[in-house]
C-alpha cells in the first residue's frame, strides 16, 4: 500500500474516560442542585425564625456556589477527553519540508546557568530535520556577554555533535542528558570499535566544552545588563569566507539580545518573543517558529516532523494555528509532591484537545507564523501605510510578511549584510513595538504575565485550532521548582497573571461566548477563575471550624436526608480526583499529594494573587516576572527525591497555611470534646469531619511544623506567629459568626 493513503496522524476518543466523566457529571449535578435547594429553603427558614446565626450561614453557601461554579466551568474540559499520535515516516521527503525556527529564551545566567541554557540550544540544533530548513534563535534578555561567549562554544561543540548524532542515529540530542544516561546510540552501532572510540572522544570534547564554559564565567563573570544597545549576531566560524566543510550540514545559529534601556517597558517573555519574530523575519523568516524555555531542551528529536503531520493534513492545515507539546521535566521524583509534572492541567489539555484545542503553555509548540501575525486580520487589499499601523515603521518587515517573500541573507555564506543588519538593529530596538500593534493585535500579547494563555484566547477567538499530541516518548524535557518556594512562587505569577486576565475586557466569560463555542469559553473561564478558589477554601476552612467551637450547626442532622446530598458531594469529588488521577497513569498517592497542593495553592498563591489583581485595578501593583530557578542544590534534590516537603520558603507564604491548619486542629479537639458531653453529635457530625479532613491530609505541615527537626522544617518563627495569626483569626470570627 502506498504511503500517501496512509493517514498522518490519528485522534483518537478516550471512550471509557469520556463515559465515566458524562455520568459524573450528571449525578453530581442534581446533587448539587439538591443542595442548593436545601440551602434555600434553610435560608428562608432561618430568615423568619432566626435561631441560628445568619452570616455563618450565608458565607458557607456563598463558598458552596462558588465551588460548584468552578466545577461547572471546568466540565467541558472533560467532556470529550482524546489522545493523538503523529507518525513522521509518513510525511513527503524533505525537500517539501517547510522551514522552521526555533526561539529560546533565557534572561539570567545566575537563575539560568548557561551550561543548561547552551544544551538546550544545541539539543534544538540537532533536531531531527533538514539543517537547511532549520535556524535557532537565542534570546538572551540578560544582554549577558558570557551568554554570548557560550554561544560560539556551543556552536564549536555542536559541529562535532551534530554529525555524531546523525551518524550513529542518537536518539538523546541533549549532550547532557545523553552523557548522565546509560542509554546510548542505535543498536546497530553500539558494540562497533568506531563508535565507542568515537564517543569516547565525543565525551572528551563536551568535558572541554563545559570547561570552556566555567572559565569564561570566571573571566566574564554572570552580570546582566539592563542597559544596552541590541546585540544580535550571526554565529558561525567567523572567519567570513562562506562555511567550511563542517560548516555544512549545520542549521543557522543566531544570539540575540534586544535592546534595554531603564525606562522602557520590555514586556518580558512576550517582548522577547516578539523581537525574536522581527529579527528572524529578515533572516530566515521560516514558515512555522517554536519556542523553548531555555531549560526545556528536546528529547525526542522528531518534534518537528511529528508537529508537520498535523500541518500537512489537508483537513485542518488551513484553520490549525500551533501544535502543543507538554512540559515534561527530567527532574520529577517518584514523590511529585509539589506536581511539578503538572497534570493537573495536562489532564484537562486532554479534554480542552477535544473540543478545538489546547492553549498555548509559554513554550514546546510549533506555531503558523502568518496565525501570530494575526495577518488574516489585516484587510487583503491594505496599502502600505495601513501594514505598518500594524508591523511598525520598518518596510522590510512589512516586505516580509508577503507569502512569496524570501529572506535576503544567503545561508551559505552565514553572514548577513549591513542594510539587513542595520534594519535588525532598528527591529530589535526598545521602541519599534510603540504605535504598532506588536503585543496587541500581532504577535505575543503584553501586559500580563500569562502572555501564554492571553494569547492563546485571542487566537481561538479569531477561530484558529490547536493540537494537543503526548506521545510516549516526550519530545521536551525541563526543570520544574523543587521545593515550595519555587512551586509557589510560580503558581502565584501563574494565578495573578490568569486572574488579571479575568479583570480584563479579555474575561473569557464575557469576551469568548460570541466568538468561540460555549464549552471552549468555559474552559478558558475556568482556568482563569481558579483563583477563586481562594473563596471556598477559606470559607470552609474557617466558618464551619468556629462555629463547631461554638456548637452552632450549618449542616444538615445525620438523619435528614439530605445529609446524605453533602456526603455524596464529598465523596463523590474526593473519588472522581482519584479516578482521573490514576486513569492517567499516576500512582495513587499522586491524589493526596495533588490535594495537598491545591490545599496549598488555594491558601497562599490564589490568596496573595487575588490581593495582588485588586491593587492592579487601582495601578497599584507593579508587573513583575519572578523566574523560576533552574540551579540545581544537592540537598534540596534529596529531600525532593524522597518526598519530604521543603518549607523553606517566605513567612508571607507559609504562615497563611500554617494559621489554617492550626485553626482546625484546635477546632477539631475542642469541638469533638465539647459535642461529646452533650448530644449535638449528630447535627455536628459534617463539622467535625471538614477540619478532620483539613488535619489528616495537611498532615505534612503538623510535621513541618513541629516534628521534624531538619533544615527543610517550617521554622519555629513562622509557627510562633502562624499561633497568634490563628488566635487572631479565630477572635474575630468569634464575631462575624454572631452577627
Ligand atoms: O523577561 C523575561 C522573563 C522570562 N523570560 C524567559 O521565559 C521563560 C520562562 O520563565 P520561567 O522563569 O522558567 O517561568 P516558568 O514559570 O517556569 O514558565 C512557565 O510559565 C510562563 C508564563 O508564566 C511561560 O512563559 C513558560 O513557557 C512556562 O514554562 C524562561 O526561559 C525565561 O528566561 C524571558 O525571556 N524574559
Ligand atoms: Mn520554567
Amino acid at each position: 500500500m502506498g504511503t500517501h493513503t496512509l493517514p498522518l496522524h490519528v485522534c483518537r476518543v478516550k471512550k471509557a474516560d469520556m463515559i465515566t466523566n458524562r455520568i459524573h457529571i450528571f449525578l453530581h449535578g442534581i446533587a448539587l442542585l439538591a443542595l442548593f435547594y436545601y440551602r434555600i429553603t434553610t435560608l428562608s427558614q432561618i430568615f423568619k425564625t432566626r435561631e441560628t446565626p445568619l452570616v455563618p450561614y450565608v458565607l458557607v453557601f456563598i463558598s458552596e456556589l462558588v465551588l460548584s461554579f468552578l466545577w461547572l466551568l471546568h466540565r467541558p474540559s472533560k467532556w470529550r477527553p482524546v489522545t493523538r499520535v503523529a507518525y513522521p515516516e509518513r510525511l513527503p521527503e524533505d525537500d517539501k519540508l517547510p522551514p522552521v525556527d526555533v526561539f529560546v529564551c533565557t534572561t539570567d545566567p545566575k537563575k539560568e546557568p548557561s551550561l543548561g541554557v547552551m544544551n538546550t540550544v544545541i539539543s534544538a540544533m540537532a533536531l531531527d530535520y533538514p539543517p537547511d530548513k532549520l535556524a535557532v534563535y537565542l534570546s538572551d534578555d540578560g544582554g549577558a556577554l558570557v551568554t554570548l561567549k557560550a554561544m560560539q562554544e556551543s556552536w564549536n561543540f555542536a559541529k562535532w555533535w551534530i554529525p555524531f548524532c546523525r551518524k550513529y542515529e542518537v536518539k538523546t540530542r541533549c549532550p547532557d542528558a545523553y552523557f548522565s544516561t546509560p542509554e546510548s546510540a542505535n543498536e546497530k552501532f553500539i558494540r562497533s570499535n568506531e563508535f565507542v572510540a568515537d564517543k569516547k572522544q565525543m565525551e572528551k570534547r563536551y568535558e572541554e566544552f563545559k570547561e570552556s564554559l566555567e572559565k569564561n564565567l570566571e573571566t566574564i563573570g554572570s552580570s546582566v545588563s539592563r542597559d544596552h544597545p541590541p546585540i544580535v549576531e550571526v554565529i558561525n566560524d567567523g572567519n567570513g569566507n562562506g562555511k567550511d566543510s563542517n560548516q555544512k550540514g549545520m542549521p543557522l545559529l543566531v544570539y540575540v539580545a534586544r535592546e534595554k534601556r531603564p525606562s522602557h517597558p520590555h514586556h518580558f517573555k512576550a517582548g522577547a518573543i516578539n523581537a525574536l519574530l522581527r529579527v528572524s523575519a529578515m533572516i530566515s523568516n521560516a514558515p512555522y517558529f517554536m519556542v523553548l524555555d531555555c531549560d526545556h531542551y528536546c528529547n525526542d528529536p522528531t518534534s518537528a516532523r511529528q508537529a508537520m503531520c498535523f500541518y500537512f493534513d489537508p483537513e485542518i492545515s488551513s484553520k490549525l494555528a500551533w501544535v502543543q507539546f507538554p512540559q515534561h521535566f527530567h527532574n520529577i521524583s517518584d514523590h511529585d509532591i509539589y506536581d511539578g509534572n503538572l497534570h493537573y492541567y495536562w489532564r484537562e489539555w486532554e479534554g480542552l484537545d477535544g473540543l478545538r484545542g489546547p492553549t498555548i503553555t509559554g513554550c514546546n509548540f510549533y506555531m503558523k507564523r502568518e496565525a501570530f501575525y494575526g495577518i488574516d486580520r489585516i484587510p487583503k487589499d491594505a496599502d502600505l501605510n495601513h501594514l505598518k499601523k500594524f508591523f511598525g515603521s520598518s518596510n522590510e518587515l512589512v516586505k516580509s510578511t508577503y507569502k512569496s517573500y524570501r529572506p535576503n541573507m544567503s545561508r551559505d555564506d552565514g553572514n548577513v549584510s549591513d542594510a539587513v543588519q542595520k534594519e535588525i538593529q532598528l527591529l530589535a530596538s526598545c521602541t519599534y513595538d510603540k504605535g504598532s500593534e506588536w503585543g496587541v493585535q500581532v504577535g505575543a500579547k503584553y501586559n500580563t504575565v500569562v502572555e501564554d494563555s492571553m494569547t492563546s484566547l485571542i487566537l481561538h477567538c479569531r477561530g484558529w485550532i490547536s493540537v494537543w499530541i503526548d506521545p510516549i516518548m516526550p519530545c521536551f524535557l525541563g526543570t520544574c521548582p523543587t521545593n515550595l518556594n519555587d512551586m509557589l512562587v510560580q503558581q502565584t505569577r501563574w494565578a495573578f497573571g490568569l486572574l488579571q486576565m479575568a479583570l480584563s475586557k479579555f474575561s473569557p466569560l464575557l469576551y469568548a461566548p460570541f466568538r468561540m463555542s460555549i464549552f471552549q469559553s468555559m474552559c478558558y473561564g475556568g482556568l482563569t477563575l481558579d483563583p477563586f478558589y481562594v473563596i471556598p477554601f477559606y470559607g470552609l476552612g474557617i466558618i464551619p471550624q468556629i462555629c463547631l467551637l461554638y456548637g452552632i450547626p450549618l449542616y444538615p442532622k445525620v438523619s435528614d436526608p439530605f445529609f446524605f446530598v453533602f456526603a455524596f458531594i464529598f465523596i463523590s469529588s474526593q473519588l472522581k480526583h482519584i479516578q482521573e488521577v490514576v486513569s492517567y497513569g499516576d500512582p495513587l498517592r499522586t491524589s493526596l499529594y495533588d490535594l495537598r497542593v491545591w490545599m496549598m495553592k488555594s491558601g497562599a498563591c490564589y490568596l496573595y494573587a487575588t490581593l495582588n489583581a485588586i491593587l492592579d485595578q487601582f495601578g497599584l501593583n507593579e508587573a513583575n516576572f519572578s523566574l523560576t530557578s533552574k540551579v540545581v542544590d544537592d540537598e534540596e534534590t534529596k529531600r525532593h527525591q524522597e518526598g519530604i516537603y521543603d518549607f523553606q520558603s517566605s513567612p508571607q507564604l507559609l504562615v497563611p497555611l500554617c494559621s489554617l491548619y492550626l485553626l482546625n486542629l484546635v477546632s477539631f479537639v475542642i469541638g469533638t470534646a465539647k459535642i461529646l458531653k452533650t448530644d449535638k453529635g449528630s447535627e455536628m457530625l459534617s463539622q467535625v469531619i471538614i477540619p478532620l479532613f483539613g488535619v489528616v491530609v495537611n498532615y505534612h505541615i503538623l510535621e513541618g511544623m513541629f516534628l521534624r527537626t531538619d533544615k527543610g522544617r517550617i521554622a519555629p518563627s513562622v509557627t510562633l506567629l502562624s499561633v497568634v495569626v490563628s488566635a487572631v483569626m479565630l477572635f474575630f470570627g468569634s464575631f462575624v459568626v454572631f452577627l
